[in-house]
């Protein structure tokens, strides 16, 4: 792009890395992190999981494809993964304002400084990463003419500040589902009503043990799983009870904090859309999409929980179930949106127990 504006990217370590700018011409703070998916920028810019992060992509080229237009269905985004783009910042080497994408409707650029938000290019994304993996993820900020002090997202409730603020209902198959929205991604809620069910989407904080409903499902989302502490008191209602419950990512901590485990602070966390993961018991494995920083302390399950998947390549907790009761829940995410569709089927094995509960009953 010619004629960018000069931006800097400043690490709390120190590193000072010029650049140039797209999107807006601002400055911005946020925990910086790196993701190595070679595409999905559209689903992960607007993943609300990425709420207060300045996101590396070491993908090297950005933005060739462009963005898409909008479109609805059952009054849900059909392209994007929330109603805006929750990263605080854009790291990228070579930025591509010119794109060709058959269902694009603008740059990357303009999209970006549509919702004021900084990206700058021009940057070793390569070197910066190496960096970021020996001294695992930094606070950082991308400074335009303006400076603004370091902050820690993580210390914040970011999950109240993504979460809906009413009680939404969508379908009307035959299971009723309750979703905990601590800042679901839309292709969660396409995942439950492409199947037979009727979704009750909740707040984080509601209590939702006073619903009638048959199986209870915990989104991902932002920050540090243990500063939701409403919702795993609600949770820990639920486990007292027998009705499924399927958590994914933050909802994958928030069942392991539930039920008595630790959570921990990965040095650099895993965001890609090719993470191996091992199904426990079996020599069985699946390539998954991933976005999380934090992680269950396998060390300090209760007895009656199991670690369900593994994470080849640091061994880390990608899942737990109970050994007797239906609860599970993956770190990884099933619904993909972007990467691999391989463990969709988790959404038919939680709807399945289910049907099984409810035959129970
Ligand atoms: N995608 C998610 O749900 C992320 C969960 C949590 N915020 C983490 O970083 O580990």
């Amino acid at each position: 792009m010619e004629n960018a504006k000069s931006v800097k990217l400043v690490l709390e370590d120190g590193t000072e890395i010029q650049g140039q700018s797209f999107g807006a011409f601002t400055s911005a703070a946020g925990e910086v992190v790196f993701s190595t998916a070679m595409t999905g920028y559209p689903e992960n810019l607007t993943d609300p999981s990425f709420a207060g992060q300045i996101l590396v992509l070491t993908y090297p080229m950005v933005g060739n494809y462009g963005v898409p237009g909008e479109e609805l269905y059952e009054s849900i985004s059909k392209i994007f993964e929330s109603d805006k783009i929750h990263i605080a910042g854009l790291v990228v080497n070579y930025y591509s304002e010119e794109h060709s994408h058959w269902n694009a409707a603008k740059s990357l650029g303009d999209w970006l400084a549509e919702y004021n938000i900084p990206g700058i290019f021009g940057v070793d994304t390569r070197m910066l990463t190496k960096k970021l993996r020996e001294k695992g993820a930094m606070l950082g900020k991308i400074v335009a003419e303006q400076d603004v002090p370091l902050h820690d997202p993580n210390l914040e409730n970011l999950v109240a500040q993504v979460s809906p603020q009413g009680v939404q209902h969508y379908g009307s198959g035959q299971h009723k589902i309750v979703l905990v929205d601590c800042g679901t991604k839309t292709n969660i809620i396409r995942c439950f009503l492409e199947r037979d069910v009727e979704l009750i989407r909740v707040p984080w904080d509601y209590d939702f043990t006073q619903l009638d409903y048959d199986g209870l499902f915990l989104s991902n989302g932002p920050g540090d799983p243990k500063i939701c502490t409403a919702t795993i008191g609600h949770l820990q209602t639920a486990l007292t009870q027998d009705k499924p419950i399927f958590g994914i990512c933050l909802g994958s901590q928030l069942m392991g904090l539930a039920a008595g485990g630790d959570t921990f602070k990965l040095k650099y966390g895993h965001r890609s859309h090719n993470q191996p993961v091992k199904l426990t018991g079996t020599q069985r494995s699946y390539i998954t999409s991933q976005n999380h920083g934090f992680a269950v302390d396998t060390a300090t399950l209760p007895a009656e929980w199991d670690m369900l998947f593994e994470n080849l390549n640091d061994g880390t907790c990608e899942g737990i179930k109970h050994k007797t009761k239906p609860f599970f829940s993956t770190q990884f995410h099933p619904e993909a949106a972007g990467g691999p569709q391989d463990t969709e089927f988790l959404f038919d094995d939680f709807l399945k127990a289910v049907a099984e509960y409810k035959k129970g009953k």
